[in-house]
C-alpha cells in the first residue's frame, strides 16, 4: 500500500537508512523496516486496503507480488529496496529524464552463475559496477528488481501524460541488450488489461488507462469551455532500416517525409482513431502480434526491430470567444537489443539485421556525443547526423528537439550480463548530456473584434486600478498598440483597439492572463533561440573573416618576397653581362633580403608557426641562393 510505503520511506528517511550498508550496522530499525515492509506484503493482498483513498489513480490496480513468479519473489525479498518515487518539480528545469531498471536474475542466469551480481545499488540514483575498475554512476532515478510495473508506471507514466495533457511532446525509450526488460516495461502482460489481476501489465495500457481518466475528467470539468479531444494512435516498427505499419501489415518499406506544417512524418502510416484505453489496447495486441520476433541464444522470444507507438494528443475548447488549440505528440519506443552482434550468436541475415539496428543506435550515440558537445561550447550549433538512420530520423524531436522525453535503460544484474550492463550505463550516461527544449503546442485564434473587446475591457481595469491605487484618472480609450508573438505552432496576436469597458471576472482575467503568458514565454524563448544562433553565427563569420584577411596578408607578403625575387634573378644576369658589378648585386641582395625578412616578420606576429617556418625556409634559401652566387661569380672570375 502507498501509505505504508510511504510511512516506511518515512521512517527510513527519520533514522537515516537508505541503503544496506547503514542499515546493517544498525539491527533493530531494519527489523522494524523488514517488518513494515512484510505488513505491506499482506497487507496488499487484502482487498481492503486496496481500494484505499490513498490511491490516485481509483481505476487501476495497485501492485502487489500475486503475478511475481517464484525466482522474482525471492530476488524482491533478498535485494536492498531504495526509495523510488518521482519528484513533482523535475519536468520543471529537466526535459530529459534518464532511469536506470534492474531486473530479477533470470532461471538460466542463476544456474550459469549463481547469485553473483555485476551491479551493486548504492542509493536510489546511484548504481556500482563491480567489475575492474569499479564504476559508479549517477541517474536521475535507478529502480531495483523490487520496483513493480505500478511503481514504475507513477513514477515515469504518470508524470508524462501529465505533460502530454500540458501539451508537450513526450517520449519514453527503452533501451537495454536483448532480454533485459524492455518490452516487459513498455508494453508487459497486455492480453491481461489493465485490471487487477494484470500486475505485470506494463507502461504502455497503464499510460492510456491514465490518459482517458484524466481527459474524461476534464471534460467534466470544463464543460461550458466545450473541450473536446482527439487521440490518434499509430504503430510502425523499424526493421533491417524499412519501416513497416503494424496497424498495416500489408504496407511495406514505407519513407518518412519532412514538411513544414506536418514535421517529420511516416508517409502512408495507418492512423487510427481511439477513445478509450481499451481501443488502444486492441491495436497494441494486434501491432505486437505482427512484430517481427526471431530467436537468438539470449532470449526466444528476442525482438530484432524498434517498435514505435505514437499517440497524437488535441484538445480544443472556447474561452472569452477565442479557440484554443492544443496538441502532444506522445512517443513509446521498444528498441531492439542493444548487445554486441558476439554475444547474441547473430549470423547471416541475423548479422545483416544486427549491424542495421546497431546502425540505428550508434547513431543515437553519435547523437549522444554531439549534444554533449554543444552543451559544453555553450550553445554553438554543430551537425547532427540525424538522417543516418530511419530511428533518429523520426525521433529528431525527441532527441534534443521539441519534447520532454524520458529513457529507461534496461540492465540485467546477473555476472553472465557485465560487460552489456555496463555498456547500458555508459550509453545511460551520456544520455544525460542531451538538452531538450520542449515548449507547449499550443494555438489561440480568436475573432479579433472579440479579442480587441477583451483588450479593451482590460486596458480599462488597468486603468481603473491605477487611478485606485494612484488616485489619479487615466484615459486609455484612444489607445490603439498593437502586440503580436509568433506562437508555436500557429500564431497568437494581441490588437488593441476600442471596446466595450465592463470589468472582467478575476477568474476570466487569470485565464487570459495564461493565455498571455504562454504566448510570451514562447516568443522569448524563441528570441533567446534566435539569438545564440545569431552569436554562434557571428562568431562563425568573425572567423572566416580572420582566415580570409590572413590569406590576403600572406598573398601580399608572397607578391612582394616574388618580386625581390625576380629583381634578383634580373640583376645576376646583369652581373653575368658585365653589365653592374658583383658588389653592388650583392648589397642590392643584402637590402631585398632584409625587407624579405621584414615582411615574414609581420607574418610571423600573426601566425607564429607558419612564420617560424617561412622565416627557417628564407634562411635556408638565403643561404642556397648565396651559395649559387658565390658559385657564379667563381666561374664568371675564373673565365
Ligand atoms: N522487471 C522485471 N520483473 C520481472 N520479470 C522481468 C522484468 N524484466 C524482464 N523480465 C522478464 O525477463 C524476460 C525478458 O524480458 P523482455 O522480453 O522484456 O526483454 P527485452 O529487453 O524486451 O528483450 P528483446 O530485446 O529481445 O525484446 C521476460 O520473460 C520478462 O518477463
Amino acid at each position: 500500500m502507498p501509505f505504508l510505503l510511504d510511512t516506511a520511506s518515512a521512517i527510513k528517511r527519520r533514522f537515516g537508512f537508505q541503503d544496506q550498508s547503514v542499515s546493517e550496522s544498525v539491527p533493530c530499525t531494519p527489523d522494524l523496516l523488514k517488518s513494515v515492509s512484510r505488513d505491506h506484503h499482506l497487507a496488499s493482498t487484502q482487498s481492503v486496503f486496496a481500494t484505499s483513498a490513498v490511491r490516485r489513480i481509483s481505476d487501476m490496480d495497485d501492485d502487489d507480488h500475486g503475478g511475481a513468479t517464484g525466482s522474482e519473489v525471492a530476488a524482491r525479498r533478498h535485494a536492498q529496496s531504495f526509495e523510488f518515487s518521482e519528484d513533482p518539480s523535475f519536468w520543471k528545469d529537466h526535459n530529459v529524464q534518464v532511469i536506470i531498471r534492474l531486473r530479477p536474475l533470470s532461471g538460466s542466469e542463476i544456474s550459469v552463475q549463481g547469485h553473483s551480481k555485476c551491479v551493486r545499488q548504492e542509493s536510489c540514483q546511484t548504481i556500482t559496477w563491480t567489475g575492474h575498475p569499479e564504476s559508479r554512476f549517477t541517474f536521475d532515478l535507478v529502480a531495483d528488481e523490487t520496483v513493480t510495473q505500478e511503481k514504475m508506471f507513477k513514477v515515469a507514466g504518470l508524470p508524462m501524460v501529465d505533460n502530454c495533457m500540458g501539451g508537450y511532446n513526450s517520449c519514453m525509450f527503452a533501451y537495454g541488450q536483448t532480454g533485459s526488460g524492455k518490452t516487459h516495461t513498455m508494453l508487459g502482460d497486455i492480453e491481461g488489461g489493465t485490471r487487477r489481476h494484470s500486475v505485470n501489465c506494463g507502461m504502455t495500457p497503464r499510460v492510456f488507462e491514465y490518459l482517458f481518466s484524466r481527459i474524461q475528467k476534464e471534460k467534466e470539468a470544463r464543460k461550458e469551455e466545450k473541450i473536446k479531444f482527439t487521440c490518434k494512435c499509430s504503430f510502425l516498427e523499424i526493421y533491417n532500416e524499412q519501416i513497416l505499419d503494424l496497424l498495416d501489415p500489408s504496407s511495406s518499406n514505407l519513407q518518412i517525409r519532412e514538411d513544414v506544417k506536418k514535421g517529420i512524418y511516416v508517409d502512408n502510416l495507418k492512423e487510427i482513431e481511439v477513445a478509450s484505453a481499451r481501443d488502444v489496447l486492441q491495436q497494441l495486441i494486434q501491432g505486437s502480434a505482427n512484430r517481427k520476433v526471431a530467436a537468438t541464444n539470449m532470449n526466444c522470444a528476442s525482438s530484432r526491430s524498434h517498435s514505435v507507438f505514437t499517440c497524437i494528443i488535441e484538445s480544443k475548447w472556447e474561452s472569452q470567444g477565442v479557440t484554443h488549440h492544443r496538441f502532444a505528440r506522445l512517443n513509446l519506443v521498444d528498441l531492439a537489443g542493444s548487445e554486441r552482434q558476439k554475444s547474441s550468436g547473430a549470423e547471416g541475415e541475423r548479422l545483416k539485421e544486427a549491424t542495421n539496428i546497431n546502425k540505428s543506435l550508434s547513431t543515437l550515440k553519435v547523437r549522444l556525443v554531439i549534444m554533449n558537445l554543444v552543451s559544453i561550447s555553450n550553445g554553438k550549433s554543430l551537425h547532427v547526423p540525424y538522417r543516418d538512420s530511419k530511428l533518429t530520423f523520426l525521433l529528431q524531436d525527441s532527441l534534443g528537439g521539441n519534447s520532454k522525453t524520458i529513457i529507461i535503460a534496461n540492465i540485467s544484474p546477473s555476472l553472465c550480463c557485465s560487460l552489456e550492463t555496463l555498456s547500458t550505463l555508459k550509453f545511460a550516461q551520456r544520455a544525460k548530456f542531451i538538452k531538450n527544449n520542449a515548449i507547449i503546442n499550443e494555438d489561440a485564434l480568436g475573432d479579433v473584434i472579440v479579442m480587441r473587446m477583451q483588450i479593451q475591457q482590460l486596458k480599462k481595469e488597468v486603468s481603473r486600478l491605477r487611478s485606485l491605487v494612484n488616485g489619479g484618472v487615466e484615459n486609455l480609450d484612444n489607445d490603439t498598440s498593437s502586440l503580436s508573438f509568433l506562437g508555436s505552432p500557429g500564431q497568437f496576436k494581441w490588437e488593441g483597439l476600442h471596446g466595450s469597458s465592463s470589468p472582467l471576472m478575476p477568474e476570466k482575467r487569470m485565464s487570459q492572463k495564461k493565455d498571455y503568458e504562454v504566448a510570451l514565454i514562447g516568443a522569448f524563448r524563441r528570441e533567446k533561440d534566435k539569438d545564440i544562433a545569431l552569436k554562434a553565427l557571428k562568431a562563425e563569420n568573425q572567423a572566416a573573416m580572420q582566415l580570409a584577411k590572413q590569406r590576403e596578408d600572406e598573398i601580399k607578403s608572397l607578391k612582394m618576397i616574388l618580386r625581390f625575387r625576380e629583381a634578383g634573378v634580373k640583376r645576376l644576369e646583369a652581373v653575368a653581362a658585365g653589365k653592374i658589378s658583383a658588389e653592388t648585386h650583392l648589397l642590392k641582395e643584402k637590402e631585398d633580403h632584409l625587407k624579405e625578412i621584414e615582411v615574414w616578420r609581420t607574418q610571423v606576429d600573426r601566425n607564429q608557426e607558419v612564420t617560424r617556418f617561412a622565416t627557417e625556409n628564407l634562411r635556408l634559401k638565403e643561404e642556397i641562393r648565396r651559395h649559387a652566387f658565390f658559385s657564379l661569380c667563381h666561374s664568371f672570375y675564373s673565365q
